[in-house]
């Protein structure tokens, strides 16, 4: 599906939204819930990640396809892993399987699992036949993800003698690990994370328990981009939000001050309000705690005529698709001048965009998402538009209800 998008006719916009729950919060409780029954979800997330997660629980052989989830594939790696009489091979779409998994098989390993890969060493599809892990101690890289380090805590609690993780390396994307262990904390669960280790105790039976996922602050970012490059009194008010969230990509309210945009808290929702235009001519951050809003600033700083150096950006090759290239190649249809390196990527100011541009979404919702607020400043297409159903399926009917039209070609 192709869509031809513009701006909305007001750009003053004042209207709100309701997103439903964090796809990391709602993957994460929903494997806590699969290993402790009495957990009861709300507000869980209706993204295809969500979904897959869902379905992959209830299988208990044969084939598991969690097609492009990052975290259905880690979480449910050690999940069936540590499943006696489960069966399961475990694959995805064919991205899936250039994502690397190899640092979680071993570790699960390290502590007991029989896990076999399928078709190239250290790559999905993997044969896992659930085991007790007897093991409860083990050490792993955490520069690469921090999905293989949850994906071993979420299990942690339901293991005899609970778990002892030692990270080496710089650990990547820390708020995800403290999401993990503020979840486990709700369901009873004593956690400590010093320095490089993590300690997680075991835990048998708990109370009845409801886990309330906020809304997912990564589909809140695109609504940031959007007032950032509104009329100055723009107000968008979004639900259901907290000032103390799990999420690190809630620093996105602090960041988007420098784009002129205030963030006020009510119950359970927020308001963010276009509150000055004075801009400064270029930004940096380091977005190893946030990865997922690199695109999102990216093109925000496009739109208002910013540079920007993104630093902390490493893991972005091996997300759904290699984002620092496909932002390097995106960016550059409007004219921008973009340099990236391992780890960073650099964006010169451009005053005027070029305009009949038609991006590229490479698979990858956050590619189809980001660009779209650009469209408050030109007319561009989308092409595979669909592909935002990853997380956030309401996404272009959520963009029209504050006025952007949108049409299918
Ligand atoms: O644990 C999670 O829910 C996630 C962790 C991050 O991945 P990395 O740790 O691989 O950076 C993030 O990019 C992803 O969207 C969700
Ligand atoms: C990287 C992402 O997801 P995952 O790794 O869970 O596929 C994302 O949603 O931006």
């Amino acid at each position: 599906m192709r869509l031809q998008l513009s701006a909305p006719s007001n750009k003053n916009i004042q209207k709100a939204i309701q997103i439903t729950g964090s796809k990391s919060e709602t993957n994460r409780s929903l494997l806590l819930q699969a290993l402790f029954p009495n957990i009861k979800i709300k507000n869980l997330s209706n993204s295809d990640d969500g979904e897959v997660m869902q379905k992959g629980l209830l299988i208990s052989e044969g084939e598991v396809d969690i097609h492009h989830a990052g975290t259905a594939m880690r979480f449910l790696t050690a999940y069936f892993a540590s499943q006696p009489g489960k069966e399961v091979v475990l694959t995805g779409s064919s991205r899936m399987q250039e994502r690397p998994i190899q640092v979680l098989v071993e570790a699960l390993q390290a502590l007991g699992a029989d896990i076999r890969y399928m078709k190239n060493e250290g790559y999905p599809p993997i044969k896992i036949s659930g085991k007790k892990l007897k093991q409860s101690k083990v050490s792993l890289p955490a520069n690469i993800s921090s999905q293989y380090i949850s994906a071993l805590l979420l299990i942690a609690p339901s293991l005899k003698n609970g778990l002892e993780l030692e990270l080496i390396g710089k650990i990547t994307s820390v708020p995800y690990i403290k999401m993990t262990l503020g979840l486990l904390e709700q369901i009873g669960v004593s956690t400590s994370f010093n320095d490089n280790k993590i300690t997680v105790e075991p835990l048998e039976n708990i109370e009845e328990t409801t886990l309330v996922v906020e809304s997912d602050w990564s589909s809140a970012s695109y609504f940031y981009s959007i007032v950032a490059m509104c009329e100055v009194g723009t107000k968008i008010q979004l639900s259901s939000y907290k000032q103390n969230s799990l999420q690190g990509d809630s620093v996105l309210s602090k960041i988007y001050q420098d784009f002129g945009v205030e963030t006020q808290y009510g119950k359970n929702t927020m308001v963010l309000s276009k509150a000055n235009d004075s801009l400064p001519n270029t930004v940096n951050y380091d977005l190893s705690n946030a990865p997922d809003i690199a695109q999102t600033i990216a093109v925000t700083c496009l739109g208002l005529g910013m540079g920007c150096h993104l630093t902390g950006l490493h893991t972005l090759p091996i997300k759904e698709t290699d984002r620092l290239a496909a932002l390097r190649t995106e960016l550059s249809k409007f004219g921008a001048k973009v340099e990236i390196d391992a780890e960073s990527l650099t964006l010169r100011p451009l005053s005027t965009l070029n305009s009949g541009i038609a991006i590229d979404t490479y698979n990858d919702h956050r590619m189809a998402m980001a660009f779209g607020p650009l469209a408050l400043k030109v007319g561009l297409m989308v092409n595979d538009a669909g592909v935002v159903s990853k997380s956030y399926p309401d996404y272009w009917n959520d963009l029209k209800t504050l006025g952007f039209e949108i049409q299918e070609m």
